[in-house]
């Protein structure tokens, strides 16, 4: 049938049974010579990638955000700013915990609930679970407590003893533990599931205002939970559960559907809040804090190839684009770190170019790495400098629209400040006398011939002009030497820095 793609091997030639080897002879050994056999054993052997450490077991699909409300005196952040009604792409990605990759749906376990969402200012990830608190507030204490949770080293069994015993010896995790042995603790379907950010974050409007802001994700089913035994008695019926479920949802065109809702908290009220407003195992009671719906999600499409659009997904809570900022909840700091750092062991150094992960928009510098399977360059052409150049100008910077010291926050008076060094003539003092007085004359004459010599060969005038310019600040006589070899002279006045 010549309508089908003809078979190949991984270098695209035909190959015309995929069943048939070559031997020496019909009984004799393999030969090394057929490409086909050893392209098929030396992919398949490499077809697993690490699973999660945690969330290894989940499902997803695709979908979008709609912004219902204009909340800009509240954020800057896309897709807010982008107006009521602007829709954005997204993939969701719902997990149980501790289990590994091929574990059972219905386990008792928190759920992950990650969300993607590709704005126009950058991907924008919600890294939530479906509880609005956390076992821990302090990060040292993850992965204690994973371990505590999982495969005991030994035994490679999960052993309540572990678990009971770090619960009890950190009843910070109380809240969460409430939940987790409710019904709460084994949901019916990922659509019927309330999502929550746990943390507080702070979003930033273009003036420079922000408000603590914590977010809950709301089923418009509502939430429907399984009993111990129905949960059990899935375990033993179907382990992949909540995965058809929402499978066969999307399929049959009723799409999971969420509003999605704000609470928010000004830094002077923060102050008077009964809790820390960084403990991220407490909530903020609706009645006090309310909740304004922001926005819509709706799932309306299965992935196409499970392990490149979900399995290959990799969230960071420091994925955030401006008008969105970490709070100092030092869980999320170090979350900031932790996901990013993982990808990069999981998925590689470049696992940002993956189509699931890729910004609608990235132009920078980062060009090669193991698996770099495009250009790098973003929408710049191929030639572009891979640095900040000066007189190629491949790309534009941004201005930060605002100025992180400006919203020092009341519970960390300091802030934070966003700054280099810049240069001063100070910087030219100790070249100065490494030129002067610890050189000898052999080495005066070297450096002024081969720097004549290096510089002779740009193109480019400005850079020789700034270049003659940085030897005059070290010594004006060094400038003059360097500068007459090349036919230049030094600016006047010159500028040394500031
Ligand atoms: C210090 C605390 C934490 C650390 C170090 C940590 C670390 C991790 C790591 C390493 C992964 C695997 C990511 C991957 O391989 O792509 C992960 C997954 C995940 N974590 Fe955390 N986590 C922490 C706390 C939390 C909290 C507080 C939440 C929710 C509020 C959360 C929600 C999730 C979710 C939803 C996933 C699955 C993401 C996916 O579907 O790919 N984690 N975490």
């Amino acid at each position: 049938n010549d309508t089908l793609p003809v078979y190949t091997d991984g270098g695209g030639h035909p190959v015309s049974s995929p069943y048939d080897y070559q031997r020496a002879g019909p009984n004799g050994p393999l030969l090394l010579q057929d490409f086909h056999l050893i392209d098929t054993l030396s992919h398949f052997v490499r077809e697993r990638i690490p699973e999660r450490v945690v969330h290894a077991k989940g499902s997803g699909a695709h979908g979008y955000f709609e912004v219902t409300r204009d909340i800009t005196n509240i954020t800057m952040a896309a897709p807010f700013s982008d107006g009521v009604g602007t829709k954005v792409p997204l993939t969701m990605r719902f997990s149980t915990v501790a289990g590994e990759a091929g574990s059972p749906d219905t386990n008792r376990d928190p759920r992950g609930f990650a969300i993607k969402l590709r704005t126009s200012k950058g991907i924008w990830d919600w890294v939530f679970n479906n509880t609005p608190v956390f076992f821990i507030r302090d990060p040292t204490k993850f992965p204690l407590f994973i371990h505590s949770q999982k495969r005991n080293p030994q035994t490679n069994l999960r052993t309540p003893n572990s678990q009971w015993d770090y619960w009890s010896q950190n009843q910070e995790a109380i809240y969460q533990i409430l939940i987790l042995f409710s019904n709460r603790g084994t949901p019916a379907s990922w659509a019927q599931m309330h999502g929550w950010s746990g943390h507080t974050y702070k979003w930033v409007t273009e003036t420079g205002d922000w408000h603590y802001v914590k977010v809950k994700v709301i089923s418009d089913e509502g939430i429907n939970n399984l009993n111990a035994t129905e949960a059990k008695d899935l375990i033993a019926s179907n382990l992949d559960h909540n995965t058809q479920d929402l499978s066969d949802r999307i399929t049959a065109g009723k799409f999971p559907s969420w509003t999605v809702a704000i609470q928010t908290m000004t830094p002077a009220e923060s102050l008077k809040f009964k809790y820390d407003v960084n403990d991220m195992t407490k909530i903020w009671p609706e009645d006090e804090y309310p909740l304004l719906e922001v926005g819509k999600i709706v799932l309306d499409k299965n992935p196409d190839n499970w392990f490149a659009e979900i399995e290959q997904l990799a969230f960071s809570p420091a994925n955030m684009p401006f008008g969105a900022e970490p709070s100092n909840d030092p869980v999320l700091q170090a979350r900031l770190f932790a996901y990013s750092d993982t990808a990069r062991h999981r998925l590689g150094p470049n696992h940002e170019q993956i189509p699931v992960n890729c910004p609608l928009a990235v132009d920078n510098f980062q060009r090669a790495g193991w698996m770099r399977v495009d250009g790098g360059a973003g929408t710049l052409p191929p030639g572009a400098a891979n640095y900040p150049s000066s007189f190629e100008a491949p790309v534009s910077f941004t201005p930060r629209p605002y100025n992180l010291s400006a919203i020092a926050d009341p519970n960390n008076p300091q802030g934070t400040v966003l700054t280099s060094y810049k240069l001063s003539p100070r910087d030219f003092e100790q070249p100065n006398a490494l030129f002067n007085t610890e050189f000898t004359d052999v080495e005066r004459q070297s450096l002024v011939d081969n720097v004549i010599a290096a510089l002779s060969s740009v193109t480019v005038p400005q850079i020789q002009q700034r270049s003659v310019d940085m030897f005059a600040c070290v010594d004006p006589a060094l400038g003059e030497k360097i500068g007459s070899g090349i036919g230049f002279k030094a600016s006047s006045p010159l500028k040394c820095g500031e």
